[in-house]
């Protein structure tokens, strides 16, 4: 890791803290004070050097078997809530006198995907998180676990870390976990070594298949997600073990380092990738597909033959060929109902019937987010 990247680290002004239930409750589910202690000791440092902290905190579910009689993770969702339900309140309740013992006073937020799905409920929470920060209070955040649906959740803290790294504009997020870093595989299996240094994560060759703990949930593949989110919204992500905690925020060279990529994203750009919900669908034709994938041009409105979804002027949508291939996402420029008129008609054609101000894009190139690899583009290349 090089020293002007450490001191970065060491230095920062904002930073997120991710922690994994298996760091911070034992094998029987109680929460283990003496980790948790050491955790917010490392923490109350942090701030008292001036830097800003959020703590996103799993443990909730783990925490919560103990004093409901279970003795193992439950299967079903509606246990796993009541679970949390309990287990979220203790926890809480733990952090708030150990942080109040360094004269902190910590803030609860629990999310859901439709705070960070939606722009506005985005820019709300984002608020939220200011006011806090300003306040001087340590939010500790988790998912609402106990109203998110099977369908409708982050299911993983991980990611909802690194949106969250994104959404308070944090230089550095820490994903602390029971193991001390990446390894090539399974930390386990004979032969497996650790990677310290990692500039793209897509670049990465790692087998990150067999699971974690029996309290964690995504293992290693998550935090390889949060590491991609995080490093793309231009935030240094560094795994390392929670027992390394001081040593990780002192920016020594412990775990492994995920670069903050310099193909930074703008906001709007990382909502749309990692965090929007599609309202839409449009289907291109062929020459519409090689225009966008290829030509990297904008979407028009004589390429698209077909939509669903009811969307409004600015809206996520879904752009797939005309096989059914996802090409990519883009914000649109019209709502689902001036579509019709638009489909199919070229330029010159809208331009005389709509007059000036009229917005030749349907999707704006730089509102477009391709797909990496877009499965159908050869054979549509390969047709023509
Ligand atoms: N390639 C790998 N490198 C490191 N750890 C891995 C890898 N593949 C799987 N793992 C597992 O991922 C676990 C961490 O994930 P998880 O149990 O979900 O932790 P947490 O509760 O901290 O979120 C590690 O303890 C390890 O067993
Ligand atoms: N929201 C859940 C945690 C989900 C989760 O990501 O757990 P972990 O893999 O331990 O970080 C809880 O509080 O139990």
């Amino acid at each position: 890791m090089s020293a002007a990247i450490r001191r970065s680290i060491a230095q920062a002004r904002r930073i997120v803290i991710k922690v994994g239930s298996s760091s911070i409750t034992d094998r029987q589910g109680r929460i283990d004070m003496p980790q948790l202690n050491a955790l917010v000791d490392a923490i109350a440092a942090a701030r008292a050097g001036g830097t800003d902290v959020v703590v996103v905190s799993s443990g909730a579910v783990a925490a919560g078997l103990e004093p409901l009689g279970m003795h193992r993770r439950p299967r079903d969702l509606a246990t796993r809530q009541a679970a949390a339900s309990v287990g979220q309140g203790l926890l809480l309740a733990r952090y708030t006198s150990l942080f109040a013992a360094h004269g902190l006073t910590v803030g609860q937020v629990l999310m859901t995907v439709e705070d960070v799905t939606r722009q506005a409920s985005y820019a709300n929470a984002q608020r939220t998180f200011m006011r806090l920060l300003e306040l001087g209070a340590v939010p500790i955040v988790n998912e609402n676990d106990t109203v998110a649906t099977n369908e409708l959740r982050f299911g993983d803290n991980d990611r909802l870390a690194a949106l969250v790294a994104h959404l308070v504009g944090a230089e550095v997020l820490f994903l602390l976990s029971d193991v001390d870093a990446l390894y090539t595989d399974h930390p386990s299996r004979p032969g497996a070594s650790k990677i310290t240094d990692v500039s793209e994560v897509e670049d990465l060759d790692v087998d990150t298949s067999r699971h974690g703990s029996a309290v964690g949930t995504g293992g290693m593949t998550t935090k390889l997600e949060a590491a991609r989110i995080a490093t793309h919204a231009g935030v240094n992500t560094v795994l390392a073990s929670a027992t390394a905690v001081r040593a990780a925020l002192a920016g020594e060279p412990v775990g492994t380092l995920f670069r903050a990529s310099d193909r930074r994203r703008s906001r709007k750009m990382l909502w749309l990738a990692y965090a929007s919900k599609v309202e839409g669908v449009l289907t291109l034709d062929e020459g519409a597909v090689r225009a966008v994938v290829e030509r990297k041009a904008s979407l028009l409105p004589a390429g698209v033959t077909a939509f669903t979804g009811s969307f409004h002027a600015g809206d996520p949508v879904r752009l797939v060929g005309p096989d059914g291939a996802l090409v990519g996402h883009g914000l649109v420029n019209y709502g689902a109902e001036d579509l019709p008129e638009m489909l199919g008609h070229s330029t010159r054609e809208l331009a005389a019937a709509l007059g000036e101000g009229f917005d030749r894009e349907l999707v704006h190139r730089d509102a477009l987010i391709l797909r990496k690899r877009y499965r159908g583009a050869r054979r549509a290349t390969a047709d023509a």
